[in-house]
């Protein structure tokens, strides 16, 4: 990467929840208009690593800078104003069902931006569809798209508000191989377009290696390794080489 500024910074983060221990010294720099993709089995505390950054948990130690701020550490009113700068794309897709797409893309816009006219709401919704390749669907409801047409309609209602950081938590979970490549481009598209710094949460290896610069394998409460996926994945580690082989992988 040219640019080596540090959008989120982790050092020595832990965090439990009575006796179990989750995350057990975690350290991870992701740098601007990088995407870093966290892979780990189920329940290894991806979710609980991002809750984290977003502000939503508290870690028991360590600190956690995401664009120089110490989340756990700046008042309600700073933490709000910054998770504006933050956009999660949710396992769920997480749209509104009894509204329709237009509908569920003005929701975040008209709340968050009220300053803005009814033709700046209009332009930003079809710009965002256009983005994500779904301009006819503008009126439809949610119930009437496909699973990958929805995951694309969560990442649009995200990209409405043009986070600098966007954290997409198993973004091709559920989809067919070839829907989670079209989700893959998406994320890569998106990158570049809206120059984002990403998270992705997933145990999809063919979306890690599709979508990511820096892989991080998080396994026992710590990042087992951090690199490409090529060197993440060239190794003698037997826990790494079985989460390798029991994952399906798509080489081209
Ligand atoms: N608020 C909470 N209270 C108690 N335990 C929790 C809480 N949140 C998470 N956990 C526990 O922390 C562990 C990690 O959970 P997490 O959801 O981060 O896993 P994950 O890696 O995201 O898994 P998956 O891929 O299945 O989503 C789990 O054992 C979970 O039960």
């Amino acid at each position: 990467m040219d640019n080596k500024e540090v959008i989120i910074s982790i050092k020595d983060l832990t965090k439990s929840f009575g006796s179990l221990s989750v995350l057990k010294g975690i350290d991870l720099e992701v740098y601007k208009g990088e995407n870093v993709a966290v892979l780990g089995r189920s329940g290894t505390g991806k979710s609980v690593l991002i809750k984290i950054i977003s502000g939503l948990l508290k870690p028991d130690s360590g600190t956690v800078k995401v664009l120089g701020e110490e989340v756990d550490k700046i008042s309600n009113t700073a933490l709000q104003k910054l998770r504006l700068k933050i956009g999660f794309s949710f396992q769920s897709s997480a749209l509104y069902d009894s509204m329709t797409v237009r509908q569920n893309l003005e929701f975040p816009l008209v709340r968050n931006r009220r300053n803005l006219s009814k033709q700046d709401v209009s332009k930003a919704i079809e710009e965002v569809l256009n983005d994500v390749g779904l301009s006819q669907t503008i009126n439809q409801m949610p119930s009437e798209l496909s699973g990958g047409q929805r995951k694309r309609i969560g990442i649009a209602r995200t990209l409405i508000l043009k986070p600098e950081i966007m954290l997409y938590d198993e973004p091709t979970s559920g989809l067919d191989p070839i829907t989670s490549i079209e989700i893959n481009n998406l994320i890569l598209q998106v990158q570049k377009e809206y120059n984002t710094t990403s998270i992705i949460i997933t145990h999809d290896l063919t979306c890690a290696k599709h979508t990511a610069d820096k892989v991080a394998m998080l396994m026992d409460g710590k990042f087992l390794s951090q690199g490409s996926f090529k060197e993440v994945f060239s190794t003698d580690n037997e826990s790494v080489k079985t989460f390798y082989d029991y994952n399906f992988i798509n080489d081209k």
